[in-house]
């Protein structure tokens, strides 16, 4: 786990560059940004759990085979989660690690299903994130918003509980702003959840599937026209279809890449066979995010250390990368003025120094 990280950091100036610089992070997993201090303290609540307590241990654990070893443990430490303090819990101290490294706002991704069929109640688990996300921001200054995402493997039970949830008026928490689909995606055709993406749609959510991560292209292209997405999850497999690049370009739908994460579940073999830099060059809008990042030994400002030595970026480049995610965000335009002058004061006085 510590290997991508250790091999991945860039240079020394860099490095303090990217550790103040303020940030966006628009692909972030809820349960997958559980630290190991987290799963611990988790773990050590439910002793019955086979996720291991100790932080050390975590590391092998947390060393995956392929994607659906990924899914598997990824699992296991959903069943960790078991009443609304543990969702408080997680979702507080997810926000207070987003903080630490100058996020200013974060969307994260949560699958509401798996903890409404593990028996915690919907009113409660709402109330628990909404009341981390106000504590959050009050406290640490990061903005937390919400993807609501369908764990497609689930089939349409999940996609219909989870549709419900997002979109009943006495449910639907003030934080959600989009819609999403995770999980495998092998055998998980996208679009049989048209219809629950065009009701979320309908309800003025935004549409942001994962697509392209573990199959072809044809995955993006379905993710484009049937579930309207205004964003794609990963989008790894569009770098072999020129005609998705161009469309993706065209129509500015940004990826959202998360380089280490590819490493982690194989999706990708080597950091320098990703297909980032073809992104660029074709013209696509870029995002640098980190999904899972304990689960991967990452971060997001080690993200962006691997962004810059894969695209061979100095300090502005880094800045533009970071102004990239606040531009595809779905803050409001105030609100994405704010962060973006922060970035430019910041790398101003940085390179003045
Ligand atoms: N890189 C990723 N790419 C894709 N997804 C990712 C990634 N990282 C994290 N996820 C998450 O994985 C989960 C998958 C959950 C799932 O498939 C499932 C299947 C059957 C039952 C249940 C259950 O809960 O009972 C869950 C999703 O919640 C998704 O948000
Ligand atoms: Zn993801």
């Amino acid at each position: 786990m510590t290997q991508h990280l250790v091999d991945a950091r860039a240079p020394r100036d860099l490095t303090a560059f990217i550790a103040e610089l303020p940030k966006a992070e628009l692909h972030v997993h809820h349960v997958g940004s559980a630290s190991p201090r987290i799963v611990s303290e988790l773990a050590a609540r439910h002793p019955d759990s086979k996720v291991p307590t100790d932080p050390g241990a975590l590391v092998d654990y947390f060393t995956f085979t392929d994607f659906a070893h990924f899914i598997e443990v990824y699992l296991s430490v959903v069943d960790l989660i078991r009443t609304p303090e543990d969702v408080r819990l997680l979702t507080y101290e997810v926000a207070r690690d987003l903080a630490r490294q100058q996020v200013r706002y974060a969307e994260l991704t949560i699958t509401p299903f798996s903890s409404t069929r593990r028996g915690i109640d919907e009113r409660a688990f709402m109330d628990a994130i909404e009341d981390a996300r106000k504590a959050a921001e009050a406290e640490f200054g990061t903005v937390l918003r919400w993807c609501f995402d369908i764990p497609g493997e689930a089939g349409l039970e999940a996609a219909e509980e989870t549709t419900r949830l997002a979109t009943d008026d006495r449910l639907r928490p003030e934080g959600l702003v989009s819609f999403g689909l995770g999980g495998p995606e092998v055998g998980v055709p996208r679009p049989q959840f048209k219809p629950y993406f065009d009701r979320a749609i309908a309800a003025g959510l935004h549409s942001v599937p994962h697509a392209g991560e573990t199959t072809g292209p044809e995955t993006v292209w379905d993710a484009l026209t049937h579930l309207r997405a205004e964003r794609i999850g990963h989008g790894t497999s569009s770098a072999r279809d020129p005609k998705l690049l161009a469309h993706l370009a065209e129509h500015r739908i940004p990826l959202e890449v998360c380089p280490t994460s590819n490493i982690a579940t194989r999706a990708v073999s080597t950091l320098d066979e990703h297909p980032v830099k073809e992104f660029v060059k074709a013209g696509v809008v870029v995002t640098i995010n980190s999904d899972d990042p304990p689960m991967f030994g990452t971060d997001l400002d080690n993200e962006y250390a691997v962004a810059a030595r894969l695209l061979d970026l100095d300090e502005r480049g880094l800045a533009d990368l970071a102004k990239n995610a606040v531009d595809a965000s779905f803050l409001d335009a105030a609100g994405k003025a704010r962060i973006k002058g922060e970035i430019d004061t910041y790398t101003a006085g940085w390179l003045d120094r």
